[in-house]
């Protein structure tokens, strides 16, 4: 069998990508920081642009989910008012177009923006029309949504659900809750998400992330999340029998948990970076990616936090193509896997991969 070629990081980056798990508040470019920083009169750890994209990297390799978290303060810190979110957003509808992503769910949580005075309502407004600007300024060779989130540690899950369903019609394609999770299982926020599925909505839930099965358990069977955000800990329901090698698939046995994600479906959003920060995986060459697509599970690759992890999408994948050997065909199957997946009605989805996505790829067969 010939060797896999790698493929060179350009080809990565003009490739369709999908992205469906990308904080807004963890995506700002380090100069915009440094700009809205002086207008909010918001002080950083340091005014150098470039100093300033290596200390949220350094500061959010802690090996510590709490402590990676603690970085947002000076993100979120200079995103209060209707101007600097729509500035954010368009700026990353923007780099993402520029990255040769096609399709983006992009989340935030808007009870953190709140503090200059703006509603929730407000604030969503004005992502939106940040989207609304970079979308045309690429040309409109991007698609993208919203996705709302509550935080694990406050208190208006409902309230933010019931936003996310007041919005649908505005950019917002669904809800997620994200924070700390060790201590705020998923079903503290039962009544959040069975609200978002009577109103035939959709959620993505962050579990499996910090804290193990159980987690992973609740989001799915007593919250009904229609993705897992990471879910990496699946891993722990998973028995490896006997390692691929000379062509033979794994061998593995799958607890009752794991089968049921494989069986069902359910779409992992995996972000080997971010968990090599946060202590979720040690490397991206031992990174369950690995296992969890030879495996076939619904795996897709993201970003998490672009800022934090000095990373894009293509950059994710060349990391994954060059630990794990990976061709186009990998990322194909992913970036088909990601839109699948996508909170997008059927026909949306179905015509990015027949007219977008794959003609792409077939064409460098
Ligand atoms: O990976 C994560 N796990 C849990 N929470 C996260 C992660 N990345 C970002 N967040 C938090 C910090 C942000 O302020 C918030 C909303 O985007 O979500
Ligand atoms: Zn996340």
């Amino acid at each position: 069998m010939e060797p896999t070629r790698v493929p060179p990081v350009e080809e990565l980056r003009s490739a369709p990508k999908v992205l469906l798990h990308d904080h807004l508040d963890g995506g700002l470019r380090p100069a915009t920081i440094v700009d809205l920083a002086a207008e909010a009169g918001h002080e950083l750890p340091t005014n150098d642009a470039d100093e300033l994209a290596v200390w949220f990297a350094e500061s959010a390799d802690s090996g510590s989910l709490v402590r990676y978290l603690e970085t947002f303060e000076h993100t979120v810190g200079v995103m209060q008012s209707a101007d600097a979110l729509t500035r954010v957003a368009r700026e990353c509808a923007e780099d993402l177009a520029a990255d040769g992503v096609v399709y983006a769910e992009i989340r935030y949580a808007p009870e953190l923006h709140v503090q200059g005075g703006l509603t929730l309502t407000e604030v969503v407004a004005a992502v939106q029309e940040g989207f609304d600007q970079g979308i045309e300024a690429s040309g409109g060779r991007i698609v993208v949504r919203q996705l709302l989130t509550a935080m694990r540690q406050a208190a208006p899950s409902l309230e933010i659900a019931e936003l996310a369903i007041a919005a649908r019609d505005r950019g917002v394609a669904g809800f997620d809750i994200a924070g700390p999770e060790a201590g705020y299982p998923p079903t503290r926020f039962l009544d959040a998400f069975d609200y978002v599925r009577q109103e035939n909505g959709h959620a993505t839930c962050h579990a499996g992330e910090a804290f193990g099965l159980p987690s992973i358990w609740e989001a799915v069977q007593w919250c009904g999340a229609d993705r897992l955000g990471h879910g990496v800990r699946i891993i722990d329901d998973i028995h490896v029998k006997e390692a691929a090698g000379d062509g033979a698939p794994v061998r593995a046995e799958l607890g009752l948990l794991a089968s049921y994600i494989r069986d069902k479906r359910i779409p992992l959003e995996m972000c080997p970076s971010s968990n090599v920060q946060t202590g979720a995986a040690e490397s991206i060459a031992t990174h369950p990616i690995g296992l969890l697509t030879d495996l076939r599970f619904r795996v897709t690759v993201n970003t998490d936090n672009r800022l934090m992890s000095r990373t894009s999408m293509t950059e994710e994948f060349r990391l994954l193509c060059e630990a794990f050997g990976w061709g186009l065909d990998k990322v194909e199957w992913l970036t088909v896997n990601a839109m699948k997946s996508a909170f997008l009605p059927y026909d949306e989805r179905y015509r990015l991969i027949m007219e977008t996505i794959k003609p792409w790829y077939a064409e460098r067969r």
